[in-house]
């Protein structure tokens, strides 16, 4: 497999604040790889290094060159914060910027493509909803049909139906064979447009794999989540689980499907009065939690019960 991107040992530091510290990776030509990480970091300057739009030391290659050296037409970005001329339509927008290119798509397909029509086409930038703005920012990235597709935080500001449309969209992209470097603080999108997924922490890319793979070793095991106001005292007795609190509620760990009942059972001989129960399966939020060092915060250990009579049983 040909690799689009390529960084060996890319550091930047802005002052005193190391904000990439020496990050290697390497994102095949039709992947779609996540980049996740808390706020400060670094994933927008890891945009910009592999975009050659800030200078880092170290090495970058993309599609085989330094950045600032590959044709325009091939990539498309989309940065972190966008702002294009705000008295202009979006279809005005799309057809400035498709001119730049010799072959630019027709503006309203990549509009429509992104769920910008009728009115909203013809509406002065400045007057669009926060989410409508994001959209024409996405098609404007799109407009030359680039090779590698750079999005930083695409989906913020817009709606539940406008993200999963754009989902579409880039699944169709990716399965067309477009490479994507995809940023953002949604762990469901990330999960689900990602073939690999790296985790960023102050400027170190600490692990890098598949959200399966990922969820596998560091997602830990199913649990109940048990919202409550009353006070676990009492559990240890009936309940043959390690609990812990995490927030406002009690976390049962290591649960499996069929030993939610004895669970629940458990917790009415407890006497514990609770609103709600969630069964919930590790994923890629359990996995960032664990990776940056967030998972147990504002949570406290009140059993360390022994181990589940059915341990290991539809893990
Ligand atoms: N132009 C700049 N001048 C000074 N410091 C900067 C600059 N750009 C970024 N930084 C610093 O570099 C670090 C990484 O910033 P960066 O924007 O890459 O983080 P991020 O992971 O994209 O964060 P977020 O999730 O909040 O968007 C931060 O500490 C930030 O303050």
């Amino acid at each position: 497999m040909t690799a689009a991107l390529v960084a060996e040992g890319v550091t930047k530091s802005y002052g005193d604040v190391t904000a990439l510290d020496g990050v290697s990776l390497s994102v095949d030509a039709g992947e779609v790889f996540g980049l996740v990480g808390p706020n400060g970091a670094g994933k927008t300057t890891l945009v910009r290094a592999l975009t050659g739009t800030t200078a880092v030391t170290g090495e970058v290659s993309l599609l085989g060159r330094e950045p600032t050296a590959v044709d325009p037409s091939r990539i498309g970005l989309l940065p972190q914060s966008f702002s294009p001329a705000g008295r202009l339509t979006p279809r005005e927008l799309l057809a400035q910027y498709a001119g730049r290119y010799d072959a630019g798509r027709d503006p309203a397909a990549v509009l429509a493509d992104v769920g910008i029509e009728g009115g909203p086409a013809e509406q002065w930038y400045e007057e669009l909803s926060g989410g409508q703005k994001r959209r024409v920012c996405v098609a404007i990235a799109l407009v030359n049909d680039p090779d590698v597709l750079f999005l930083d935080e695409p989906t913020t500001g817009i709606d539940p139906a406008g993200r999963r449309a754009l989902w579409e969209l880039l699944e169709e992209l990716a399965a067309g064979g477009t490479t994507v470097f995809l940023t953002s603080h949604s762990m469901a999108e990330v999960e689900r447009l990602s073939d690999r997924v790296g985790f960023l922490t102050e400027g170190d890319l600490v692990t890098v794999g598949s959200p399966r793979d990922l969820v596998e070793t560091h997602g830990g095991a199913s649990r109940l989540l048990v919202e409550t106001d009353a006070t676990p005292a009492g559990l240890t007795e009936t309940l043959s689980h390690a609990v812990s609190t995490r927030g406002d509620r009690l976390v049962v760990e290591d649960v499996g499907p069929r030993e939610i009942g004895d669970v629940v059972d458990a917790l009415d001989a407890a006497g514990l009065a609770f609103e709600s129960l969630t069964w919930k399966q590790p994923d890629l939020e359990d996995v960032y939690l664990e990776l940056t060092g967030d998972a147990f915060e504002g949570s406290a250990a009140v059993t360390a019960a022994s181990p589940p009579a059915t341990a290991g049983e539809d893990q």
